[in-house]
């Protein structure tokens, strides 16, 4: 994840004078869509760094961590019924470095996804790609079997949305965890002030931020910032009443947690996973960038390896191991010896 998208995506969010108060927030008028686009140029970035609020049903615990059963099956990978996402022949370059040679893959309805490879390989641009932040030199993405023309449109938004959790967390500075993760519901919503601060606090709790709510981030350990910014992107509006495919990017959301921290997250990962059904309150698939093997293990159901600017291998999460690819078995070890030379 690179600091110079990371501050774009924040000075899109600006504190706005008065914007302390969320209690008064019907006194002021926040930004509006259009006037972000108009003052920073950013309209797209808004749209898919943080979701808006989702409408979520009933049948969502937020408390229920249990992870789903893993699929078992390659097959449901290979039917193209479903594709919310998919890169085609992507190209980018950075100066002189090129980055992705040619990448291809495929992001279904229901999939539990992990993009994995080496430092630089290229996974945070995969995924500013994906989310419309960055376009392509060259090849396509297409949203929903729709090419994309450029970045992330509002024509697109009303098909798929799609939401990036940034590796850095991307919180805004002034504002406190309280108002950080209920941003959207105070915008948008119909919620009273006190409905939100609850909902902020059960979210705070099941990522085992509890108590947090008045501080600022500059408060905060680096875990905690991550942990801020997930509750962000899952909160929900119970009082909305659309409901739209929608898919998570997670930028290695468990690096630098300890282990227990770790799969609070993996869990909570898992638990907001509609796995295909249509449900209310719950995401339709998920791609996760990662280092950690425990995110791979409990997280995701299918791998993306990604090397030299391509997808080098693709298989279940189980295959991952007992691979028989080289560059992919060193990887998967860790070993110095192989294919891979630092
Ligand atoms: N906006 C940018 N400007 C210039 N170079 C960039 C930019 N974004 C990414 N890069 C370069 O592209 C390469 C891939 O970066 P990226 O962050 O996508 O890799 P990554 O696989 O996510 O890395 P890591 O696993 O270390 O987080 C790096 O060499 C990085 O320096």
């Amino acid at each position: 994840m690179q600091a110079a998208i990371v501050s774009t995506a924040n000075s899109a969010f600006p504190p706005f004078p008065g914007f302390r108060s969320f209690s008064q927030r019907r006194r002021f008028s926040l930004p509006t869509r259009k006037m972000w686009s108009s003052s920073f140029g950013a309209r797209r970035i808004v749209c898919a760094c943080s979701l808006p609020p989702r409408k979520w049903g009933d049948d969502i615990e937020i408390n229920d961590l249990s992870v789903p059963e893993h699929s078992s099956s390659g097959r449901e990978f290979e039917d193209d019924s479903n594709v919310l996402i998919e890169c085609r022949d992507v190209h980018k370059s950075f100066g002189e470095k090129r980055i992705l040679k040619g990448l291809s893959f495929k992001i279904r309805h229901g999939e539990a996804v992990g993009i994995i490879g080496p430092s630089g390989s290229g996974k945070s641009t995969v995924l500013k790609i994906m989310a419309g932040l960055l376009a392509p030199d060259k090849g396509e993405v297409f949203i929903c079997g729709r090419k994309r023309q450029g970045l992330i449109s509002d024509e697109e938004m009303s098909s798929l949305r799609i939401g990036l959790v940034f590796q850095s967390a991307a919180l805004f500075d002034s504002l406190t965890v309280r108002e950080n993760v209920g941003f959207h519901l105070y915008e948008k919503s119909s919620m009273s002030d006190d409905q939100i601060a609850e909902l902020v606090s059960n979210i705070l709790a099941a990522v085992g931020l509890k108590g947090a709510e008045d501080q600022l981030p500059s408060q905060l350990s680096g875990g905690m910032k991550k942990r801020v910014a997930l509750a962000r992107a899952i909160i929900f509006d119970p009082t909305a009443d659309t409901i739209e495919p929608e898919v998570i990017l997670y930028d290695e959301p468990t690096a630098g947690l300890d282990p227990i921290a770790s799969t609070v997250i993996e869990d909570l990962i898992r638990s907001i996973h509609s796995k295909g059904e249509r449900k209310l309150g719950k995401i339709a698939s998920y791609v996760v960038v990662t280092h950690q093997h425990s995110t791979i293990r409990r997280a995701v159901d299918r791998l993306l390896f990604l090397f030299d600017g391509r997808i080098l291998w693709q298989g279940l999460t189980d295959e991952f191991i007992t691979t028989t690819e080289p560059i992919v078995r060193q990887f998967a070890s860790g070993s110095l010896d192989g294919p891979i030379r630092y």
